[in-house]
């Protein structure tokens, strides 16, 4: 039976927080890269996390932090899980005694085999949209049939989902995750509760499909 998880990252608020679990989210995300408009401090993330309900994961997002910024920010919250988003080694990204998905931002002529290769401790890659503008939380979709059939590790898919384009990449590439930041928001960092709903129950009507039963 295929259940699409969900990651809604770039959490500043409780409300987004709650509104995202009440829909359904399997995970949350936590920016720890000060210049993203969707930045936290350790202290605003923790005193979100401590108000969650338990069995939902906390993933914290860091794009070349040092090793002591991700130590503190380890130290001071209830992470479960981690997120790299920049140029990180395997070796960097393992060091951390925490499982970390190592974000891929993909263009034409990138060998994701090859990725997976490198990062082999990671628990699963997530697929982002290259830009020579920003590392990450672009909006854009990349062309999901860059994805060679063959990988063989969970894919997280990213980059510019929305409620209405999350259907049809759910069902092409059939990720065992998805994460969205920018497409359930109204503004950077405010998330807006109604798109969040539709986000998610687009997601188990294209699992309902998969699955061969009606929603
Ligand atoms: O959200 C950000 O501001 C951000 C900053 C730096 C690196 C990654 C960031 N966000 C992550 O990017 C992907 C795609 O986001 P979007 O849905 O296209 O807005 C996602 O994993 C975000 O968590």
């Amino acid at each position: 039976m295929t259940r699409t998880r969900v990651k809604i990252c770039g959490i500043t608020r409780l409300e987004d927080a709650l509104s995202a679990i009440a829909a359904g989210a399997d995970a949350l995300g936590f920016v720890f890269y000060a210049p993203s408009p969707r930045a936290v401090t350790a202290a605003q993330a923790q005193a979100i996390m401590a108000a969650l309900p338990p069995f939902v994961s906390k993933v914290g997002l860091f794009v070349n932090a040092t090793v002591e910024e991700v130590r503190q920010v380890i130290a001071s919250t209830d992470l479960d899980c981690l997120q790299f988003h920049g140029d990180e080694s395997a070796d960097y990204c393992a060091q951390f005694n925490l499982p970390y998905y190592k974000a891929i931002r993909v263009k034409p002529g990138l060998n994701l085999v090859q990725c997976e290769e490198d990062f082999a401790s990671a628990s699963a890659l997530l697929l982002d949209t290259y830009s020579e503008k920003a590392v990450g939380g672009t909006g854009e979709a990349f062309d999901w049939s860059l994805i060679p059939a063959e990988m063989q590790k969970p894919l997280i898919l990213a980059g510019g989902l929305n409620p209405e384009n999350v259907m049809q990449a759910a069902q092409q590439v059939q990720p065992y995750a998805l994460d969205v930041s920018g497409g359930v928001e109204v503004q950077k960092g405010i998330k807006s509760p109604q798109k969040i709903a539709v986000f998610m129950q687009q997601v188990l009507q294209s699992d309902a499909a998969r699955n061969g039963r009606l929603v």
